[in-house]
């Protein structure tokens, strides 16, 4: 089955966006990049409220082209935003009917998915922003989209609400098999919920693929802006430690982590920061760290004056370390070198 097909280009005065990417047919796709990338514009442009040059086409239906163009709501595209934009005047029941007076959706199952049942009486106007947020989720699945377009849904929440959502959006993305796009800054949502990574830089595809492969990719260092970049390892649970640590299995060894994460055999991914790697060549004793595991360094590339991007090879796992230019030199950091990756701390991402 064929997903979402782009080969597009637009130009508006100081701007231009131009993107070749296919997207897959299920799964998140994560829209990445710093700010004024064009994140939003590509979610315009998918979505119909913009023309753009090119093609898009859509489980092979072409939605636009030079002789044809489908309007937005032909398209059966939901759209989530930052704010929730729900309707004031009516109650989260009658928000909700609304959506689904058109598509003939039926209420209840995405009202049980969500865990809306106690507040369909409410005013939308008290509802928290986690809430709310919710609420416009249910909008968006009561419409029967065939692609939903999510514009940064948790920026506006606190730490709180967010972890709330998160498993919501999950769920969605797991169960509901509908492609997601999901503009997000922030890398450790992206590392949580992408399955794949569009990373955009100055209106360009910075890169583009599977999450894991993006994250260990240093061409799309430029689309992490500010953002340390990181990487993915995908691993398994084995169980936990006499002392409560969290067992992590993978290809290139076992993980320790503080956060106890599910049952074993749940499969989850880790997120490093490049900056939290660090590299020795001899196992080095007497550490604080947890987790020192062997690697291969495969590549080595400069990230400003005197830092580097260090690549190394953990079992198959590709893992960024960000290292000083200087370290580089003292360790001779060349391609096949053996060494350690110490990691200084790992951040879990249920998969
Ligand atoms: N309606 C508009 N008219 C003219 N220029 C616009 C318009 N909307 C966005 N732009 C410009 O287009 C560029 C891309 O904007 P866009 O909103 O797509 O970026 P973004 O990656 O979503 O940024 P952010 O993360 O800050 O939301 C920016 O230079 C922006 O100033």
């Amino acid at each position: 089955m064929t997903g979402l097909d782009l080969d597009i280009r637009h130009d508006r005065a100081g701007f231009a966006l131009s993107v070749r990417a296919d997207l897959p047919a299920s799964g998140l796709t994560a829209v990445f990049g710093p700010s004024g990338a064009g994140k939003s514009t590509l979610l315009r442009l998918v979505a119909g409220f913009e023309r753009a040059e090119g093609r898009i086409a859509f489980g092979g239906e072409v939605w636009s082209d030079a002789g044809h163009f489908v309007p937005p709501h032909r398209r059966r595209v939901a759209s989530v935003f930052q704010e929730p934009r729900l309707f004031a005047h009516l109650d989260v029941r009658g928000n909700l009917a609304y959506a689904a007076r058109r598509s003939g959706a039926e209420i209840a199952p995405v009202v049980r998915d969500l865990g809306l049942e106690p507040l369909l009486a409410r005013r939308t106007a008290g509802l928290s922003g986690g809430e709310a947020q919710r609420v416009a989720l249910a909008r968006a699945l009561l419409t029967r989209p065939r692609l939903i377009l999510m514009d940064e849904p948790l920026a506006a929440l606190d730490q709180t609400r967010r972890a709330e959502i998160l498993p919501v959006v999950e769920d969605l993305r797991d169960r509901l098999g509908l492609p997601i796009l999901y503009v997000s800054h922030s890398v450790g949502e992206v590392a949580r919920l992408a399955t794949h990574v569009l990373a955009l830089a100055e209106g360009r595809l910075a890169s583009f693929g599977p999450a894991e492969e993006v994250f260990a990719d240093s061409a799309a260092a430029a689309a992490f802006g500010g953002e340390e970049p990181g990487s993915l390892i995908a691993a398994r649970i084995i169980g936990m430690t006499g002392d409560g640590l969290c067992r992590l299995g993978f290809p290139g060894g076992e993980i320790l982590s503080p956060e106890p994460l599910g049952p074993p055999g749940t499969d989850v991914r880790v997120f490093v920061r490049a900056r939290d790697v660090m590299i020795a060549l001899p196992r080095p004793e007497a550490l604080s760290a947890l987790n020192v595991l062997p690697a291969i360094v495969r590549g080595v590339v400069a990230a400003g004056p005197a830092a580097c991007d260090v690549t190394l090879d953990l079992g198959g796992s590709m893992v960024r370390s960000r290292v000083t230019l200087r370290s580089v030199r003292a360790l001779d950091l060349v391609p096949g070198r053996a060494c350690h990756a110490i990691l200084k701390s790992v951040a879990l991402a249920r998969e």
